[in-house]
Protein backbone atom coordinates (compact mmCIF):
# COMPACT_ATOMS: atom_id res chain seq x y z
CA UNK A 1 0.00 0.00 0.00
CA UNK A 2 1.47 3.35 -0.74
CA UNK A 3 2.32 5.54 1.57
CA UNK A 4 -0.86 8.78 1.64
CA UNK A 5 0.02 12.39 -0.13
CA UNK A 6 -2.92 14.24 1.40
CA UNK A 7 -2.83 14.05 5.28
CA UNK A 8 -5.64 16.07 7.75
CA UNK A 9 -5.03 16.21 11.48
CA UNK A 10 -7.40 17.66 13.27
CA UNK A 11 -6.85 19.23 16.12
CA UNK A 12 -4.31 22.06 16.49
CA UNK A 13 -2.93 21.74 19.54
CA UNK A 14 0.49 21.12 21.20
CA UNK A 15 0.74 17.65 19.30
CA UNK A 16 -1.68 18.03 16.65
CA UNK A 17 0.17 21.08 15.10
CA UNK A 18 3.69 19.19 15.95
CA UNK A 19 2.54 16.09 14.15
CA UNK A 20 1.26 18.01 11.51
CA UNK A 21 4.86 19.68 11.05
CA UNK A 22 6.43 15.97 11.56
CA UNK A 23 4.04 15.00 8.29
CA UNK A 24 4.85 18.27 6.28
CA UNK A 25 8.44 18.14 6.62
CA UNK A 26 8.15 13.63 5.83
CA UNK A 27 7.11 15.17 2.28
CA UNK A 28 3.38 15.28 2.71
CA UNK A 29 0.46 17.97 1.49
CA UNK A 30 -0.52 18.30 5.19
CA UNK A 31 -4.03 20.06 6.00
CA UNK A 32 -4.44 21.33 9.77
CA UNK A 33 -8.18 21.61 11.49
CA UNK A 34 -8.41 24.06 13.83
CA UNK A 35 -11.30 24.65 15.99
CA UNK A 36 -10.86 28.82 16.04
CA UNK A 37 -10.22 30.49 12.81
CA UNK A 38 -8.40 32.95 14.50
CA UNK A 39 -5.73 29.88 14.95
CA UNK A 40 -5.88 28.73 11.55
CA UNK A 41 -5.89 31.94 10.09
CA UNK A 42 -2.64 33.02 12.38
CA UNK A 43 -0.77 29.70 11.49
CA UNK A 44 -1.28 30.43 7.85
CA UNK A 45 -0.30 33.84 7.60
CA UNK A 46 2.54 33.47 10.26
CA UNK A 47 3.42 29.89 10.17
CA UNK A 48 3.11 30.05 14.06
CA UNK A 49 0.65 28.59 16.50
CA UNK A 50 1.57 31.45 18.98
CA UNK A 51 -0.27 29.75 21.99
CA UNK A 52 0.68 26.39 21.87
CA UNK A 53 4.27 26.66 19.82
CA UNK A 54 5.42 30.25 20.03
CA UNK A 55 9.31 29.29 19.38
CA UNK A 56 8.81 27.14 16.11
CA UNK A 57 8.30 28.02 12.11
CA UNK A 58 6.06 25.40 10.44
CA UNK A 59 6.69 24.29 6.61
CA UNK A 60 5.26 26.15 4.48
CA UNK A 61 3.71 22.86 3.01
CA UNK A 62 1.58 22.74 5.67
CA UNK A 63 -1.53 24.81 5.24
CA UNK A 64 -4.27 25.60 8.19
CA UNK A 65 -7.98 25.55 8.40
CA UNK A 66 -11.30 25.74 10.14
CA UNK A 67 -13.25 24.00 7.50
CA UNK A 68 -13.72 20.25 9.08
CA UNK A 69 -15.04 19.29 5.28
CA UNK A 70 -12.59 21.16 3.00
CA UNK A 71 -9.88 19.58 5.70
CA UNK A 72 -10.20 16.23 4.98
CA UNK A 73 -12.07 16.25 1.64
CA UNK A 74 -9.60 13.68 -0.58
CA UNK A 75 -7.43 12.82 2.46
CA UNK A 76 -5.91 9.34 2.56
CA UNK A 77 -5.33 9.45 6.24
CA UNK A 78 -6.99 11.75 9.20
CA UNK A 79 -5.27 12.16 12.30
CA UNK A 80 -7.23 12.92 15.14
CA UNK A 81 -5.35 15.23 17.36
CA UNK A 82 -8.21 16.28 20.04
CA UNK A 83 -8.54 15.50 23.65
CA UNK A 84 -9.53 11.64 24.45
CA UNK A 85 -12.83 12.78 26.43
CA UNK A 86 -13.92 14.83 23.41
CA UNK A 87 -13.14 12.39 20.54
CA UNK A 88 -16.17 10.61 20.46
CA UNK A 89 -18.53 13.89 20.10
CA UNK A 90 -15.59 15.61 17.97
CA UNK A 91 -15.61 12.56 15.44
CA UNK A 92 -19.60 12.21 14.94
CA UNK A 93 -19.32 15.59 13.47
CA UNK A 94 -16.93 14.43 11.35
CA UNK A 95 -17.94 11.33 10.58
CA UNK A 96 -19.95 11.94 7.27
CA UNK A 97 -16.88 13.89 5.99
CA UNK A 98 -14.56 10.98 5.75
CA UNK A 99 -12.86 9.50 2.65
CA UNK A 100 -14.22 5.81 2.89
CA UNK A 101 -10.78 4.53 2.64
CA UNK A 102 -8.86 6.77 4.71
CA UNK A 103 -6.73 5.51 7.53
CA UNK A 104 -7.74 6.90 10.89
CA UNK A 105 -4.93 7.89 13.25
CA UNK A 106 -5.22 8.38 17.23
CA UNK A 107 -3.16 10.51 18.40
CA UNK A 108 -4.89 10.94 21.92
CA UNK A 109 -3.58 8.56 25.01
CA UNK A 110 -6.92 8.05 27.32
CA UNK A 111 -9.98 6.10 28.08
CA UNK A 112 -13.38 7.32 27.84
CA UNK A 113 -14.62 8.04 31.02
CA UNK A 114 -18.92 6.49 30.49
CA UNK A 115 -17.58 3.53 28.42
CA UNK A 116 -14.21 2.40 29.37
CA UNK A 117 -12.83 2.16 25.78
CA UNK A 118 -10.02 2.80 24.19
CA UNK A 119 -9.57 5.36 21.72
CA UNK A 120 -9.75 3.39 18.91
CA UNK A 121 -12.55 1.38 19.96
CA UNK A 122 -14.37 4.68 20.14
CA UNK A 123 -13.13 5.53 16.21
CA UNK A 124 -14.36 2.37 15.10
CA UNK A 125 -17.49 2.48 16.61
CA UNK A 126 -18.42 6.45 15.57
CA UNK A 127 -16.79 6.30 12.49
CA UNK A 128 -18.25 2.78 11.64
CA UNK A 129 -15.45 1.38 9.64
CA UNK A 130 -13.32 -1.84 10.33
CA UNK A 131 -10.47 -1.88 13.24
CA UNK A 132 -7.96 -2.20 9.95
CA UNK A 133 -8.60 0.85 8.87
CA UNK A 134 -7.46 2.63 12.16
CA UNK A 135 -3.91 3.38 14.02
CA UNK A 136 -2.48 4.36 16.64
CA UNK A 137 0.57 6.96 17.06
CA UNK A 138 2.51 6.42 20.81
CA UNK A 139 5.37 6.87 22.15
CA UNK A 140 7.84 8.91 24.08
CA UNK A 141 6.80 12.39 22.15
CA UNK A 142 6.74 15.50 24.37
CA UNK A 143 5.64 17.31 21.37
CA UNK A 144 7.74 20.63 22.19
CA UNK A 145 11.14 18.52 22.01
CA UNK A 146 9.67 17.19 18.55
CA UNK A 147 8.50 20.25 17.21
CA UNK A 148 12.43 21.48 18.07
CA UNK A 149 13.53 18.62 15.56
CA UNK A 150 15.19 16.91 18.69
CA UNK A 151 15.50 13.28 17.83
CA UNK A 152 12.77 10.81 18.42
CA UNK A 153 11.88 7.68 17.91
CA UNK A 154 7.73 6.59 18.12
CA UNK A 155 5.24 3.38 17.29
CA UNK A 156 3.13 3.36 14.36
CA UNK A 157 0.17 0.50 15.43
CA UNK A 158 -2.55 -0.89 13.31
CA UNK A 159 -3.84 -4.26 12.93
CA UNK A 160 -3.10 -3.90 9.37
CA UNK A 161 0.64 -4.08 8.87
CA UNK A 162 0.45 -2.88 5.56
CA UNK A 163 -1.48 0.25 6.39
CA UNK A 164 0.84 0.60 9.56
CA UNK A 165 3.86 0.57 7.35
CA UNK A 166 2.31 3.36 5.10
CA UNK A 167 2.12 5.64 8.08
CA UNK A 168 5.36 4.67 9.23
CA UNK A 169 6.75 6.20 5.93
CA UNK A 170 4.55 9.04 5.99
CA UNK A 171 5.84 10.06 9.21
CA UNK A 172 9.57 9.41 8.82
CA UNK A 173 11.77 12.27 9.43
CA UNK A 174 15.52 12.40 9.61
CA UNK A 175 14.72 13.55 13.26
CA UNK A 176 11.17 10.91 13.64
CA UNK A 177 11.32 7.69 13.45
CA UNK A 178 8.31 5.57 13.94
CA UNK A 179 8.56 1.77 14.18
CA UNK A 180 5.51 -0.49 13.51
CA UNK A 181 3.59 -2.88 15.74
CA UNK A 182 -0.29 -4.39 15.54
CA UNK A 183 -0.71 -4.73 19.20
CA UNK A 184 -3.46 -1.92 19.24
CA UNK A 185 -4.37 -3.10 22.98
CA UNK A 186 -1.29 -2.57 24.20
CA UNK A 187 -0.08 0.72 22.76
CA UNK A 188 -3.06 2.34 23.93
CA UNK A 189 -3.08 0.75 27.26
CA UNK A 190 0.15 1.92 27.98
CA UNK A 191 -0.41 5.07 26.73
CA UNK A 192 -3.05 5.42 28.66
CA UNK A 193 -2.03 4.26 32.24
CA UNK A 194 1.60 6.48 31.69
CA UNK A 195 -0.28 9.54 31.73
CA UNK A 196 -1.44 8.34 35.69
CA UNK A 197 1.60 7.29 36.78
CA UNK A 198 3.56 10.56 35.75
CA UNK A 199 0.68 12.20 37.81
CA UNK A 200 1.77 10.15 41.10
CA UNK A 201 5.83 10.56 40.26
CA UNK A 202 4.86 14.35 39.65
CA UNK A 203 3.32 14.61 43.26
CA UNK A 204 5.96 12.18 44.60
CA UNK A 205 8.60 15.52 43.13
CA UNK A 206 6.18 17.98 44.78
CA UNK A 207 6.62 15.88 48.17
CA UNK A 208 10.18 16.48 47.48
CA UNK A 209 11.22 12.79 47.06
CA UNK A 210 14.23 12.13 44.29
CA UNK A 211 14.90 9.73 41.81
CA UNK A 212 14.52 6.45 44.05
CA UNK A 213 10.89 7.62 44.74
CA UNK A 214 10.54 8.16 40.75
CA UNK A 215 12.25 4.78 39.57
CA UNK A 216 9.89 2.74 42.04
CA UNK A 217 6.91 4.28 40.52
CA UNK A 218 7.72 3.80 37.26
CA UNK A 219 8.65 0.20 37.70
CA UNK A 220 5.59 -0.42 39.87
CA UNK A 221 3.32 1.48 37.06
CA UNK A 222 4.29 -0.59 34.15
CA UNK A 223 4.20 -3.72 36.41
CA UNK A 224 0.64 -2.96 37.33
CA UNK A 225 -0.08 -1.58 33.50
CA UNK A 226 1.20 -4.81 32.02
CA UNK A 227 -1.25 -6.83 34.05
CA UNK A 228 -4.30 -4.66 33.07
CA UNK A 229 -2.73 -4.90 29.69
CA UNK A 230 -2.36 -8.42 29.30
CA UNK A 231 -5.76 -9.07 31.32
CA UNK A 232 -7.23 -7.15 28.26
CA UNK A 233 -5.18 -9.08 25.41
CA UNK A 234 -2.07 -7.41 25.28
CA UNK A 235 1.51 -8.77 24.31
CA UNK A 236 3.31 -8.11 27.38
CA UNK A 237 6.44 -7.36 25.18
CA UNK A 238 4.97 -4.34 24.30
CA UNK A 239 4.86 -2.67 27.39
CA UNK A 240 8.97 -2.65 27.26
CA UNK A 241 9.08 -0.91 23.84
CA UNK A 242 8.93 2.45 22.95
CA UNK A 243 5.26 3.12 23.97
CA UNK A 244 5.74 1.59 26.95
CA UNK A 245 8.73 2.12 29.15
CA UNK A 246 9.93 4.93 26.92
CA UNK A 247 6.54 6.98 27.06
CA UNK A 248 6.40 6.44 30.73
CA UNK A 249 10.23 7.33 31.50
CA UNK A 250 9.81 10.41 29.17
CA UNK A 251 6.37 11.32 30.88
CA UNK A 252 7.03 11.19 34.15
CA UNK A 253 10.30 12.21 34.29
CA UNK A 254 10.01 15.58 32.40
CA UNK A 255 9.47 19.01 33.37
CA UNK A 256 7.74 19.59 29.91
CA UNK A 257 4.51 16.56 30.67
CA UNK A 258 1.52 18.34 31.94
CA UNK A 259 0.88 15.37 33.40
CA UNK A 260 3.84 15.10 35.75
CA UNK A 261 3.81 19.12 36.17
CA UNK A 262 0.04 18.31 37.18
CA UNK A 263 0.85 16.03 39.96
CA UNK A 264 4.09 18.18 40.88
CA UNK A 265 1.42 21.20 42.10
CA UNK A 266 -0.63 18.58 43.45
CA UNK A 267 2.41 17.25 45.88
CA UNK A 268 3.32 20.55 46.63
CA UNK A 269 -0.15 21.34 48.37
CA UNK A 270 -2.19 23.26 45.53
CA UNK A 271 -5.78 22.34 44.89
CA UNK A 272 -7.02 20.44 41.96
CA UNK A 273 -8.64 23.90 40.79
CA UNK A 274 -4.95 25.73 41.44
CA UNK A 275 -3.64 22.88 39.24
CA UNK A 276 -6.50 22.88 36.40
CA UNK A 277 -5.96 26.69 36.15
CA UNK A 278 -2.16 26.69 36.10
CA UNK A 279 -2.34 24.04 32.79
CA UNK A 280 -3.89 26.89 30.89
CA UNK A 281 -6.41 25.33 29.50
CA UNK A 282 -4.18 22.37 28.12
CA UNK A 283 -5.25 18.84 28.45
CA UNK A 284 -3.82 16.44 31.36
CA UNK A 285 -5.07 13.20 30.16
CA UNK A 286 -4.13 11.40 33.79
CA UNK A 287 -6.60 13.44 35.81
CA UNK A 288 -9.52 11.86 33.85
CA UNK A 289 -8.23 8.55 32.33
CA UNK A 290 -7.43 7.17 36.28
CA UNK A 291 -10.61 7.01 36.87
CA UNK A 292 -12.00 5.06 33.64
CA UNK A 293 -8.23 3.04 34.37
CA UNK A 294 -10.09 2.52 37.80
CA UNK A 295 -12.71 1.14 36.54
CA UNK A 296 -11.60 -0.75 33.72
CA UNK A 297 -9.21 -2.71 36.05
CA UNK A 298 -12.05 -3.22 38.99
CA UNK A 299 -14.02 -4.92 35.79
CA UNK A 300 -11.15 -7.64 34.77
CA UNK A 301 -10.09 -7.82 38.57
CA UNK A 302 -6.63 -5.93 37.89
CA UNK A 303 -4.96 -4.65 41.26
CA UNK A 304 -3.77 -1.20 40.74
CA UNK A 305 -2.70 0.70 43.41
CA UNK A 306 -0.71 3.48 42.06
CA UNK A 307 -3.79 4.45 40.02
CA UNK A 308 -5.95 4.05 43.05
CA UNK A 309 -4.78 6.42 44.85
CA UNK A 310 -4.25 9.29 41.69
CA UNK A 311 -7.48 8.66 41.32
CA UNK A 312 -8.65 9.29 44.78
CA UNK A 313 -5.97 12.40 45.03
CA UNK A 314 -7.80 13.62 42.30
CA UNK A 315 -11.26 13.26 42.46
CA UNK A 316 -11.83 12.09 46.30
CA UNK A 317 -9.62 14.55 48.39
CA UNK A 318 -7.03 12.20 49.62
CA UNK A 319 -4.05 14.36 50.43
CA UNK A 320 -0.24 13.23 48.58
CA UNK A 321 1.28 12.33 51.67
CA UNK A 322 -1.15 9.85 53.07
CA UNK A 323 -1.36 8.46 49.59
CA UNK A 324 2.53 7.82 49.59
CA UNK A 325 2.18 6.53 53.15
CA UNK A 326 -0.90 4.44 51.72
CA UNK A 327 1.78 2.42 49.09
CA UNK A 328 4.35 1.84 51.77
CA UNK A 329 2.32 0.30 53.82
CA UNK A 330 0.65 -2.23 51.37
CA UNK A 331 0.95 -6.03 52.22
CA UNK A 332 4.40 -7.29 51.93
CA UNK A 333 4.91 -9.41 48.58
CA UNK A 334 7.60 -11.05 46.10
CA UNK A 335 8.50 -8.97 43.27
N1 LIG B 1 1.46 17.31 23.85
C1 LIG B 1 2.15 16.19 23.76
O1 LIG B 1 3.38 16.21 23.96
C2 LIG B 1 1.48 14.91 23.40
C3 LIG B 1 0.11 14.74 23.52
N2 LIG B 1 -0.47 13.54 23.23
C4 LIG B 1 -1.90 13.34 23.32
O2 LIG B 1 -2.52 14.01 22.23
C5 LIG B 1 -3.84 14.43 22.60
C6 LIG B 1 -3.99 15.90 22.27
O3 LIG B 1 -3.05 16.56 23.09
P1 LIG B 1 -2.42 17.99 22.82
O4 LIG B 1 -2.45 18.39 21.42
O5 LIG B 1 -1.12 17.99 23.49
O6 LIG B 1 -3.48 18.85 23.68
P2 LIG B 1 -3.55 20.40 23.85
O7 LIG B 1 -4.22 20.66 25.13
O8 LIG B 1 -2.22 21.01 23.58
O9 LIG B 1 -4.54 20.81 22.64
C7 LIG B 1 -5.83 20.28 22.55
C8 LIG B 1 -6.40 20.62 21.17
O10 LIG B 1 -7.71 20.10 21.09
C9 LIG B 1 -8.62 21.17 20.92
N3 LIG B 1 -9.82 20.89 21.69
C10 LIG B 1 -9.97 20.91 23.03
N4 LIG B 1 -11.23 20.60 23.36
C11 LIG B 1 -11.87 20.40 22.19
C12 LIG B 1 -13.20 20.08 21.85
N5 LIG B 1 -14.15 19.89 22.77
N6 LIG B 1 -13.51 19.94 20.54
C13 LIG B 1 -12.57 20.13 19.59
N7 LIG B 1 -11.30 20.45 19.84
C14 LIG B 1 -10.97 20.58 21.13
C15 LIG B 1 -7.92 22.42 21.40
O11 LIG B 1 -8.48 23.54 20.74
P3 LIG B 1 -8.35 25.01 21.40
O12 LIG B 1 -6.94 25.46 21.21
O13 LIG B 1 -9.32 25.80 20.57
O14 LIG B 1 -8.74 24.89 22.84
C16 LIG B 1 -6.51 22.12 20.93
O15 LIG B 1 -6.37 22.35 19.56
C17 LIG B 1 -3.99 14.09 24.09
O16 LIG B 1 -4.68 12.89 24.22
C18 LIG B 1 -2.55 13.91 24.57
O17 LIG B 1 -2.45 12.99 25.65
C19 LIG B 1 0.28 12.49 22.79
C20 LIG B 1 1.63 12.60 22.63
C21 LIG B 1 2.33 13.82 22.92
O1 LIG C 1 2.26 11.93 25.85
C1 LIG C 1 3.15 12.71 26.03
C2 LIG C 1 4.56 12.39 25.75
O2 LIG C 1 4.69 11.20 25.06
C3 LIG C 1 2.85 14.06 26.57
O3 LIG C 1 2.64 13.98 27.92
P1 LIG C 1 1.79 15.10 28.67
O4 LIG C 1 0.39 15.04 28.10
O5 LIG C 1 1.87 14.75 30.10
O6 LIG C 1 2.44 16.42 28.36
Amino acid sequence: MAPPERITVLGAGSWGTTFAKVLADAGNDVVLWARRAEVAAAINETRRNSAYLPDIRLPSTLRATDDAAEAVHGAGAVVLAVPSQTLRENLAGWQPLLPPEATLVSLAKGVELSTLKRMSEVIGEVADVPMAHVAVVSGPNLAKEIAAEQPTATVVACPDHDRAVALQHACSTPYFRPYTNTDLVGIEIAGACKNVIALACGMAAGLGFGHNTMSSLITRGLAETTRLGVALGADPMTFAGLAGLGDLVATAMSPLSRNRTFGERLGRGETMAQAQEAAHGQVSEGVKSCSSIRQLAARHGVEMPITDVVHRVCHEGLAPAPAAAELLGRERKPE
